[in-house]
């Protein structure tokens, strides 16, 4: 797809206030919708403006993924991703996750939603579903399970936006894949100290595509971020104020591919600081079972432009299929535990 008029430097900014602002005219949504749609189909990315979210909570949640991790290596280390189990809950330290093969230069949190032990999940063991493991920080969970309520409302509202950029009811999603949407939450800290010299580091991210609808991201002004476009790796930079979003494997595939779920990757951090990250994923309901939206084209195989390899347009499953093939890949040692299950 070429890009149209004067070359774009980074992904298009869309304000979003009319899918968020329940006193929007139809007419605003539609033109929030159109941009969307544009920016899904060229780039896969764009920045959600004016999205309504409070700034002071998100404020407060960047505050407390600092002061945790600003705690010394032994602190992060008792709530380890080993006593997340099936969860998927927890601290990996820098060089432990492993997105294309080899370990990713950062360290990270993993959140997502609440649920307690009696959850019918839960008890029967769903991976990516349980409680989170909560760093001793005064306010840290409050402030997380605000932050998610707020970006899951967001993200309610921006696939509105996607159901009227693809021709089909602003409900559509809502009715269809996420009633009970899959909430993951991570908080990701790129060191400025190098990696040891028998790690082989590549890239704070190596180049891979999210896996569910949409991912809302908040990054802080040290940059490092970069999408594929048809002609190149382009920087996604930090705009205040906004989330970078993206769509994921799911919204590819659901659009027949006219959507894309475009690679992107994060470079190791030479800012000179440590680079925070928070990135929301926003994705179907684990049992949803994805089909494509009407009106979509039949999907081609796209295996030879992916960076996987795998024709995305021959998958046939719920998204909990999905997701479960692919977390084992990126944490090995998680894998196993599933095995074991
Ligand atoms: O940290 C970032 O800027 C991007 C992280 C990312 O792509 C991911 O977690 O899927
Ligand atoms: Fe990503």
């Amino acid at each position: 797809m070429k890009h149209t008029g004067a070359a774009m430097a980074h992904p298009p900014v869309i304000d979003v206030s009319a899918l968020v602002d329940a006193r929007a005219s139809q007419a605003g949504k539609l033109g929030a919708a159109r941009a969307i749609d544009a920016a899904a189909r060229e780039w896969g990315f764009f920045y959600a403006q004016h999205h309504g979210v409070d700034a002071a909570l998100v404020d407060r949640v960047v505050s407390q993924a600092r002061a945790f991790f600003a705690l010394d290596e032994v602190r992060k280390l008792r709530i380890p991703m080993s006593a997340g189990g099936l969860a998927w809950r927890g601290y990996f330290p820098a060089g432990g996750e492993l997105t294309s093969g080899r370990p990713d230069w950062k360290e990270g949190l993993y959140l997502g939603s609440e649920l307690g032990p009696d959850h019918p999940r839960v008890r029967a063991g769903v991976i990516l579903h349980g409680p989170n493991l909560w760093p001793d920080l005064p306010g840290f969970r409050e402030t997380v399970l605000a932050y998610l309520d707020a970006m899951s409302a967001l993200g309610q509202a921006l696939m509105r936006g996607c159901a009227l950029g693809l021709g089909v009811p602003e409900s559509y999603f809502a009715e269809h894949d996420t009633a009970d949407p899959l909430l993951l939450l991570r908080f990701f800290n790129y060191p400025t100290r190098a990696a040891p010299e028998n790690l082989d580091v590549q890239w704070g991210v190596g180049e891979h595509t999210d896996y569910g609808l949409l991912t809302m991201l908040w990054q802080d002004d040290a940059g490092g971020l970069q999408v594929r476009t048809d002609t190149g790796w382009v920087d996604a930079p930090p705009i205040p104020g906004t989330f970078v979003c993206n769509i994921g494997d799911m919204l590819d595939r659901m659009t027949g591919g006219r959507w894309r779920s475009a690679s992107h990757r994060v470079a190791v951090n030479t800012s000179g600081r440590d680079r925070l990250s928070i990135p929301l994923f926003f994705d179907p309901d684990f049992d949803t079972v994805i089909a494509p939206v009407p009106g979509a084209g039949p999907g081609q195989d796209d295996s030879g432009r992916r960076w996987d390899g795998a024709n995305l347009q021959s998958f046939r499953g719920t998204y909990g299929e999905y997701v479960t093939a692919k977390v084992g890949k990126v944490f090995p040692g998680l894998k196993a535990s599933l095995r074991r299950e």
